[in-house]
């Protein structure tokens, strides 16, 4: 097997999310759900993405995670290796981007890589080592309030050096707007400067094309699926392909909603004008959790087959959050609630579930790692960075939707 690119991602909305640029620019790709078996993937993918729940657990299981995926990868003979992390930079002071990060850049032997998270489709853009979200601040945007990785810092480099053992150099808009000879020249004089890591700025597509050519070479690179879909056009046509796809099922379907970000509070308020929908009560999941998940259950199995799918959420805004994490304690509320979805999808599917719509990177994670699915073939993106997919063994088709991404109407868009 010649694989190309290998992707460590370090939350499963976020592999689905890069695959799907992948896949959008031509090149092979096929998904695995964290460590799987090789054998059964066709000699002619070009890239594999591997999932992970890497990016809210304790430093060492991240690194311990994206250390076993990189020896996948290198089986598989991945040229370059991609670690992927959130186009919100979502992580605390103790990481964990900059120690998984560190961490691979010594199994790889190297010493110095790019952090690029932007994404400009999905309004993140970089600007002299300043991420914004659609034009506002990371840090005054709706991830401030994120329940698992507030983003208190808008700066990239403060933020890489806090988090990591090196030191973070930038890479502004200026050079890049002087094209990939410039990029490149940049990148070598961080480098024989001392810098570990080099923060890439990128207000737009055409920039990203510019840094996807000049890092084409690099072992290790990092950052979105922006530079992911960048690094894809870089490839030679004979690495790319016809776009794969199938036609995603018709069967009963589900949506399931673990993210409490803005945008998937106002996707959430937007269905329950449209489609039946439960909020999952939160407290009693924490206080008198039995026979709950027979109830939410005889609720969905009493909605119409035909229309809207039921839309299950725990979604909340920032003082419900706070109020959950003061009362139960902030990992105690995530376990609970991702538990419980964990355990409805597995009875969903059961009984017959042909699609699922998963908000929320950590929600998803659970979700998937419960249906015990061993990877995905990627389809058409229901929007830009949330692509249908569909088990390898086919048995259900599944959209895992990125907190903040898809327009306000995307679960009645899924379907
Ligand atoms: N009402 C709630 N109160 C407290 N925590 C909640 C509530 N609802 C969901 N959560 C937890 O918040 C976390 C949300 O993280 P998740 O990654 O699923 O969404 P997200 O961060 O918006 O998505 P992404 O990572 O794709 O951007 C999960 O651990 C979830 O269980
Ligand atoms: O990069 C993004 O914004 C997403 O793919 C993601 O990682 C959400 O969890």
């Amino acid at each position: 097997m010649g694989v190309r690119l290998g992707v460590i991602a370090d939350d499963f909305t976020g592999g689905t999310d890069i695959a799907s640029f992948l896949v959008a620019n031509g090149v092979k790709t096929i998904q695995l759900s964290g460590i799987q078996s090789l054998d059964s993937i066709a000699d002619d993918v070009q890239a594999i993405v591997v999932s992970l729940k890497s990016r809210s657990n304790p430093v060492d299981e991240a690194i311990e995670q994206s250390l076993q995926a990189l020896e996948l990868l290198k089986t598989a003979g991945a040229r370059q290796i991609f670690f992927k992390y959130c186009s919100t930079f979502d992580s605390t002071s103790r990481g964990n981007i900059g120690p998984v990060t560190d961490a691979l850049l010594d199994a790889l032997d190297e010493n110095f890589t790019v952090v690029c998270p932007a994404l400009p489709v999905n309004g993140r853009t970089t600007y002299q080592g300043y991420l914004f979200v659609n034009g506002v601040p990371l840090h005054e945007s709706g991830m401030r309030d994120h329940p698992v990785t507030p983003m208190t810092d808008s700066s990239l480099v403060r933020l890489m050096d806090g988090q990591s053992t090196g030191t973070t150099g930038l890479v502004p808009v200026d050079t890049i707007e002087r094209g990939r000879e410039a990029v490149g020249e940049a990148l070598a004089e961080l480098k024989a400067a001392g810098n570990r890591y080099a923060v890439l700025d990128a207000l737009n597509d055409r920039h990203l094309d510019v840094l996807g050519e000049a890092v084409a070479q690099m072992r290790l690179v990092t950052g979105g699926s922006g530079l992911g879909g960048a690094i894809a056009r870089a490839l030679p046509e004979t690495a790319r392909g016809e776009r794969s796809s199938f036609t995603p099922k018709t069967g009963s379907a589900v949506i399931l909603s673990g993210s409490c970000s803005v945008m998937t509070n106002d996707q959430v308020a937007d269905y329950m004008t449209k489609g039946p929908c439960l909020a999952v009560d939160v407290d009693r999941l924490l206080t008198s959790p039995t026979g709950y998940d027979a109830e939410v259950l005889a609720w969905f199995s009493e909605q119409p087959s035909t229309g809207r799918a039921p839309l299950i959420f725990a979604t909340a805004g920032p003082e419900e959050v706070q109020r959950l994490q003061r009362t139960y304690g902030s990992a105690e509320s995530s376990q609970a609630i991702e538990g419980f979805f964990a355990r409805i999808a597995i009875r969903l599917v059961q009984d017959g579930i042909q699609r699922m719509v998963v908000a929320g990177g950590e929600t998803s994670g659970s979700v998937t790692t419960a249906l015990g699915i061993a990877g995905f073939e990627v389809g058409e993106p229901i929007a830009p960075g949330v692509p249908w997919v569909r088990t390898l063994d086919g048995r259900v088709d599944l959209a895992l939707k990125s907190g903040n991404f898809g327009t306000v109407d995307f679960f009645s868009q899924a379907q």
